[in-house]
């Protein structure tokens, strides 16, 4: 039978496909719940990015922002694809580099870095730490003197943008935990400190508004925001930045609702912006996490009970939910599911997708159209590639999902799914 595409997806034999595997053998083989990722996606927006860039002129660098997904096999992907990855944890830092990614590509972000986790990348010679606070300055600068090492750093700057994005996800206005405030005077005392010290190697500025944004209206004012600032701290230190860093937050479309901005149309605006100001234009760095792995991904779920109530309306339980994807619960975040054994089926029925956990709010889509279902059948919801397995828990006590990467017809399973005896390897009886 020939491919199908509804809504974009690729089905065959009524089965939803991914990457030319059909998706009810990956439940097959590997159980459900179930993460999927479609590496072809991952690499062609990966492309994007970099074609947007070169096709303005800019010299930039991609720098992958893990924590939207953070396991071996992804920073093994992005070594493949020669970018940077940047990291924000001890624990993120440790699996790049026990994936082998080279330490040089990759950057250190977070607002408590402690102690431990500076030495870590010190002594593993990361390829920049973001510097967010004095306590950290402060706490670097001990380690280099005691380790008799230079290191690369940014300053991560709180330029004072709201995005327009869900409170959580914003980080780029001057009420942040996030950055050296720049009106205050905190990010230019910050810059002194720095300037002044023989062991950190200074390479530019840093700033990131928030996540999941759509206009490009932020993005253009941060440009024009990062160069004012770097013509302010020229006048004062005489230092003009080699980088410019202007983070992540490129949104993508989890349901229709949603009108994301290609890359080539960030990228342009930024770069007009930038020339605009008639300066030398640094290098840009930006740091996409959702835009590069959010579309690839797919959660298999199996359906399971179901709950008519007369007149009003019906849950159809999965099972997983918040545990495996924390996301509508959190932030109320919509996504679009399909039934992935019946993709040639019409729709008969609206409902409410259930999760299996013991909380009211484990709602995954409030309002879903289906076809009509039976137990057994494999929910896929889609777009689940970012901030789902990295956000993933245990509560109640269910064990993490698998995580497989399927490329040109091909399967591999990348992370195992968790087992009862691994939810109790870290207890200790009593
Ligand atoms: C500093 C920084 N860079 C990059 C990102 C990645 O954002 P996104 O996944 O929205 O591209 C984040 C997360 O919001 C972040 O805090
Ligand atoms: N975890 C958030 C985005 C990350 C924010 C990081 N600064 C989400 O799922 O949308």
């Amino acid at each position: 039978m020939e491919n199908m595409i509804i809504n974009d997806l690729t089905s065959e034999n009524g089965h939803l496909t991914i990457s030319g595997v059909d998706s009810v053998e990956l439940v097959k083989k590997y159980g459900t719940p179930l993460y999927v990722f479609d590496v072809s996606k991952i690499r062609d927006q990966i492309k994007k990015y970099k074609t947007a860039f070169e096709q303005n002129n800019l010299k930039y660098q991609i720098s992958y922002a893990s924590k939207a997904f953070a396991v071996k096999a992804i920073y093994q992907i992005m070594q493949t694809e020669n970018v940077h990855v940047d990291v924000v944890s001890g624990g993120e830092l440790y699996t790049a580099l026990a994936a082998g990614f080279p330490s040089n590509k990759i950057s250190f972000h977070g607002n408590n870095k402690s102690f431990e986790e500076l030495t870590m990348a010190v002594k593993n010679h990361v390829g920049v730490i973001m510097l967010d606070n004095f306590h950290e300055i402060e706490l670097l600068a001990r380690i280099l003197k005691s380790e008799q090492q230079q290191i690369q750093v940014m300053l991560r700057l709180t330029p004072g943008i709201s995005a327009h994005t869900h409170k959580y996800d914003q980080t780029g206005q001057t009420d942040s935990k996030f950055g050296f405030d720049v009106e205050s005077g905190q990010a230019k005392k910050a810059l002194e400190m720095v300037l002044n010290n023989p062991n950190m190697k200074m390479l530019g500025y840093h700033a990131h508004i928030g996540s999941q944004i759509f206009g490009t209206e932020g993005f253009k004012l941060l440009a024009q925001k990062m160069i004012k600032i770097a013509q302010n701290f020229q006048t004062d230190f005489n230092y003009w930045p080699k980088i410019l860093n202007l983070g992540g937050g490129f949104g993508i479309s989890y349901n229709e609702d949603d009108d994301p901005i290609s890359p080539t149309e960030f990228i342009s605006q930024i770069a007009a912006e930038l020339r605009n100001s008639g300066e030398e234009i640094p290098e840009i760095w930006i740091e996409p996490g959702r835009s590069i792995v959010g579309p690839a991904g797919y959660t298999l779920y199996k359906v399971g009970s179901r709950k008519d109530i007369p007149n009003l309306s019906s849950y159809l339980s999965v099972d997983g939910g918040m545990g495996d994807n924390i996301r509508p619960a959190l932030y109320q975040a919509k996504y679009e599911a399909v039934i992935a054994n019946k993709m040639d089926q019409a729709t008969t029925q609206t409902v409410h997708i259930a999760g299996k956990y013991c909380e009211s709010g484990d709602i995954l889509i409030d309002q879903q159209a289906l076809p009509t279902t039976e137990p057994g059948d494999i929910l896929a919801m889609l777009d689940t590639g970012a901030y789902g397995y990295s956000m993933a828990m245990n509560y109640n006590r269910n064990p993490r999902p698998a995580v497989v990467f399927v490329e040109n017809g091909q399967d591999k399973l990348v992370v195992k799914r968790e087992t009862y005896q691994d939810l109790i390897s870290l207890d200790c009886d009593y």
